[in-house]
C-alpha cells in the first residue's frame, strides 16, 4: 500500500519547499543551524518538521528573547542546533489573539500563513455579518482570505448565496463546497498550492472538521488522543500542522478554533474598504458619519449606494476595535504603574552600600 499524506513523510526526505520554506529565510539562519517548521508547541518540547521527518526538540531560551514575538507558534520556522531550537526566524504573517489576563500581549496562534479559509455554512440564517467579522480577523493576520461556504447540498440556491457573499467580501474568492457530495472541493484544493500554508476560521458547527478531513483524504488526528495498549493508557499529542496530499499545509490548532473575534482597526479597514473609501470623501477628517454636513457615507446610504446594514456592521466593529484599544491601553498603564512601584520598593529595601 502506498502511504498517503503525512505517513509518506515519516521516511525519506521532504524538500524544505514542501514544508513552506522561503529561500530568503536562508540569510536569517544562524551559522551551524538547520531550519525546522514548528508543528506543535508543548510546554517543554516542540514538535518540528524537518527535511528528515518529524522530531521533538527543546525550545531554547533564545526563542523567548524578543517579547514582541511572543515565543514560537505553530507554523514558525526555527533554527535547530542539534536538539535545541535556538531562534525563531522572521515571520511572514501571524495570527494573533489577545490573551485575557495580566498582560496585554497578543498571543500568536499560528505563524507564516499564506491563506486563511473563512468557513461558514450555506445552511441556516444569513451569514454576511459573521463572514465580515472573520474576514476582518483574517486580513489582519497578513494572509490572503478565501471564503468557503460549506453544506452546499443543503442550499436550494447556491449561486445566489455565493453571489450575495461575494458582493460583500470585496476582492475575496468565495467558494461553495459540500463535504457530503464532494462538490467544490477541487476549487478549494486549487487555492491550496503546494508549499502554501492555510488555516481555517469560522464558527462552531459549520463543517471545518469535515472540510479538513475531506481535504486530507483521511481523519486528521484529534489534538489529544488516548491510546490504550497492554501497558495502559497513553496520551499522545498530535501535530497541529498537517501535510495535505496536494502538497499544501494545513494548520489546525485549538487556539485557531477558539479564536475570539477580537478586532483591530487595520483588519476592519481592509474588510470594509468600500466604507473606508467613502469615509475618505467626508468633509471633516474626524467625521463620525452621524449628522455632520458633507458626510459622504450618509450620502451613499441615502442614495442606495451603501447598504445601511453593512454600515451598521462596520460601525459595530469600529466600536469593538476602539474598546479593545482602551482595554489594552488600560492594562499597559496598570503594568507600567506596577513596574515603577516595584522598582521604588526594591530601591528602598536595598540600602546603598559604599564600595
Ligand atoms: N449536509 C452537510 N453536512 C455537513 C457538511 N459538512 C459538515 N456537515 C455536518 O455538520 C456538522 C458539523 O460539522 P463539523 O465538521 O464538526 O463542524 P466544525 O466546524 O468542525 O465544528 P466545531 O468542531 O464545533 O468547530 C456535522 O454533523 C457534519 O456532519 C456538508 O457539507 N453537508
Ligand atoms: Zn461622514
Amino acid at each position: 500500500m502506498t502511504p498517503r499524506g503525512e505517513a509518506a513523510h515519516h521516511s525519506g526526505v521532504t524538500p524544505l519547499a514542501a514544508l513552506g520554506w522561503r529561500p530568503e529565510l536562508a540569510a536569517r539562519l544562524p551559522a551551524g543551524t538547520v531550519p525546522a517548521r514548528v508543528a506543535r508547541v508543548d510546554r517543554s518540547r516542540l514538535a518540528v518538521l524537518t527535511e528528515d521527518g518529524e522530531r521533538r526538540v527543546h525550545p531554547g531560551a533564545g526563542l523567548y528573547a524578543d517579547p514582541e514575538l511572543g515565543g514560537p507558534a505553530v507554523g514558525d520556522w526555527v533554527a535547530l542546533r542539534d536538539e535545541l531550537a535556538v531562534a525563531v526566524l522572521p515571520r511572514r504573517s501571524a495570527f494573533t489573539r489577545t490573551v485575557a489576563g495580566r498582560t496585554s500581549a497578543a498571543q500568536v496562534v499560528a505563524a507564516n500563513l499564506d491563506v486563511v479559509l473563512v468557513v461558514d455554512a450555506l445552511s441556516g440564517p444569513s451569514r454576511l455579518r459573521r463572514v465580515e467579522r472573520y474576514l476582518a480577523v483574517a486580513w489582519s493576520s497578513g494572509a490572503t482570505p478565501v471564503v468557503v461556504l460549506t453544506k452546499a447540498d443543503l442550499c436550494d440556491d447556491v449561486g445566489a448565496a455565493v453571489a450575495e457573499v461575494a458582493e460583500d467580501a470585496l476582492g475575496v474568492d468565495v467558494l461553495a463546497v459540500s463535504a457530503v457530495t464532494g462538490e467544490g472541493l477541487d476549487a478549494v484544493r486549487a487555492v491550496l498550492a503546494p508549499g502554501c500554508t492555510a488555516a481555517m476560521v469560522g464558527p462552531s458547527g459549520v463543517g471545518k472538521t469535515s472540510l479538513a478531513n475531506a481535504l486530507a483524504g483521511r481523519e486528521l488526528a484529534a489534538t489529544r488522543e488516548i491510546r490504550e495498549d497492554g501497558r495502559g493508557r497513553h496520551t499522545t499529542t498530535a501535530r497541529e500542522l498537517h501535510l495535505l496530499p496536494g502538497g499544501a499545509l494545513l494548520v489546525d490548532t485549538p487556539g485557531m478554533r477558539e479564536l475570539a473575534l477580537y478586532d483591530d482597526a487595520d483588519g476592519v479597514a481592509a474588510a470594509f474598504s468600500d466604507v473606508t473609501a467613502l469615509a475618505d470623501g467626508c468633509r471633516f477628517r474626524d467625521c463620525a458619519h452621524r449628522t455632520e454636513p458633507g458626510c459622504a457615507v450618509a450620502a451613499a446610504i441615502d442614495d442606495g449606494r451603501l447598504d445601511p446594514a453593512r454600515f451598521a456592521g462596520w460601525r459595530k466593529l469600529q466600536a469593538e476595535a476602539h474598546r479593545q484599544l482602551l482595554r489594552v491601553d488600560a492594562r499597559a498603564r496598570a503594568e507600567e504603574h506596577a513596574r515603577v512601584r516595584a522598582l521604588h520598593r526594591s530601591r528602598r529595601d536595598q540600602p546603598i552600600r559604599p564600595r
